[in-house]
């Protein structure tokens, strides 16, 4: 799950670091410079004191020791490494404890990169500037603690940046679920094809593995086959359905689904809506009925993560035309680029709840920013 993601933002660490390391080397050559010259000065004068006690010495053991060198720049041959060995060592322990600053100029080439390659991955225009723009503010200049390697600075700077754009409105579902009136009622929502199905069957797993109760109502009344498609789940799982003909009424679908829950005490209503419509108006006049007559508690947006940018943007659509609460992104267990992953929630104001990660009832997972992080951002 969001590989190429990961490489891409492991791609910028190294590359801030090499330019670090470059710059520092380019800012030590005065040092190097001068112990060069020392080692210079101390060669040119060591032959002659050294030829006369070289020539002694190779009188007693230019046998035993042919290869040496008779020549009288020996010393120095072996001297320059000391300086260079010493610049270089002196450059790696620097960045290694955190003591090199990284100025804007080093930093630019690799940001451009990282926005590039994020754009690349679907990540939305302004969710890629504002990462980059968060880089920036937290690694341009930064006194560093000297513990920490400049690597771990960078990763820690990718992960702040990276939580702080997939946070953006997170609130506690379960919480939320255990302190709402029952019956809860969840309404689903977002075009046909994404797995907003198998979503709710997921979930219907899951809130019943929590202790919970639950009836699903099928209020996409307009697809042919959607009632069957669900039943299936509905009989897989063991648990109820309430369903009308096809082209009858979603609100009524719901409003029935609400009055079984409360005659029987079932604590949650998960109602499936159509998706296929064609304008923003429709959409609207849908839920907005749905809202009148059920006023559910979630209005949940479900699209697939492997969409990317069109995932992003039926979001945005979905919750300017009627407020969303949250999303379920499925299918991220199929997706490399976590574009969508990304962006949704900064995009939209509204958070990610939900990762489908599979096609079985148990492949859905809490989308946790610290874990998604963690993951993205740790090695292996
Ligand atoms: N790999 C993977 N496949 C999924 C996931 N969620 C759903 N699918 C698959 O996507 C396909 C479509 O899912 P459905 O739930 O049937 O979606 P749909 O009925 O076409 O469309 P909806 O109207 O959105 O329900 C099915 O084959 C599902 O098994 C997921 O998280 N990962």
């Amino acid at each position: 799950m969001f590989d190429g993601l990961k490489e891409k933002l492991g791609r910028f660490r190294d590359d801030v670091e090499e330019e670090a390391a470059e710059a520092e080397a380019e800012a030590e050559p005065e040092e190097a410079d001068a112990a060069t010259e020392t080692a210079e000065t101390e060669a040119d004068a060591e032959p002659v004191a050294e030829s006369e006690s070289e020539s002694e010495s190779r009188s007693t053991t230019a046998e035993t020791a042919p290869s040496r060198d008779a020549d009288s720049g020996t010393a120095a041959d072996a001297e320059p490494e000391e300086p260079d060995r010493g610049g270089l060592a002196s450059r790696a322990r620097r960045f290694a404890t955190g003591k090199t600053l990284i100025t804007a100029e080093e930093l630019e080439e690799p940001l451009e990169q990282l926005e590039f390659a994020l754009l690349q991955g679907d990540v939305e225009m302004s969710v890629a500037a504002e990462i980059t723009e968060r880089l920036r503010e937290q690694l341009v200049g930064q006194e560093r603690a000297q513990v920490k390697s400049g690597a771990i600075v960078i990763q820690e700077a990718i992960g702040e940046a990276l939580k702080e754009v997939i946070s953006v409105g997170q609130f506690d579902f379960e919480q939320r679920i255990a302190e709402a009136e029952k019956p809860v009622t969840l309404v689903f929502t977002g075009v046909n094809g994404v797995g907003k199905t198998t979503t709710i069957a997921k979930l219907a797993r899951r809130f019943e593995d929590q202790g919970y109760s639950v009836v699903m109502a099928n209020g996409d009344t307009y697809r042919a086959g959607a009632n069957e498609q669900i039943q299936e789940h509905a009989d897989a799982l063991g648990t109820k359905l309430i369903s009308h003909q096809q082209g009858g009424d979603p609100a009524a679908v719901l409003y029935d689904a609400v009055e079984y829950a409360n005659a029987n005490d079932v604590d949650i209503v998960l109602g499936d809506t159509a998706g296929r419509l064609h304008t923003a108006k429709d959409l609207m006049a849908q839920l907005e009925k749905i809202d009148r007559v059920v006023d559910p508690d979630m209005t949940l947006f479900v699209d697939e993560a492997v969409a990317g940018q069109d995932a992003t943007q039926r979001a945005k659509q979905f919750n300017d035309a009627a407020e969303i609460d949250g999303v379920v992104l499925t299918k991220a267990d199929a997706d490399s680029q976590g574009g969508a992953a990304v962006s949704i929630a900064h995009v939209t104001g509204k958070p990610i709840l939900f990762l489908g990660v599979g096609q079985a009832y148990d492949d859905l997972e809490r989308f946790d920013p610290e874990v998604i992080v963690s993951r993205l951002t740790e090695d292996e």
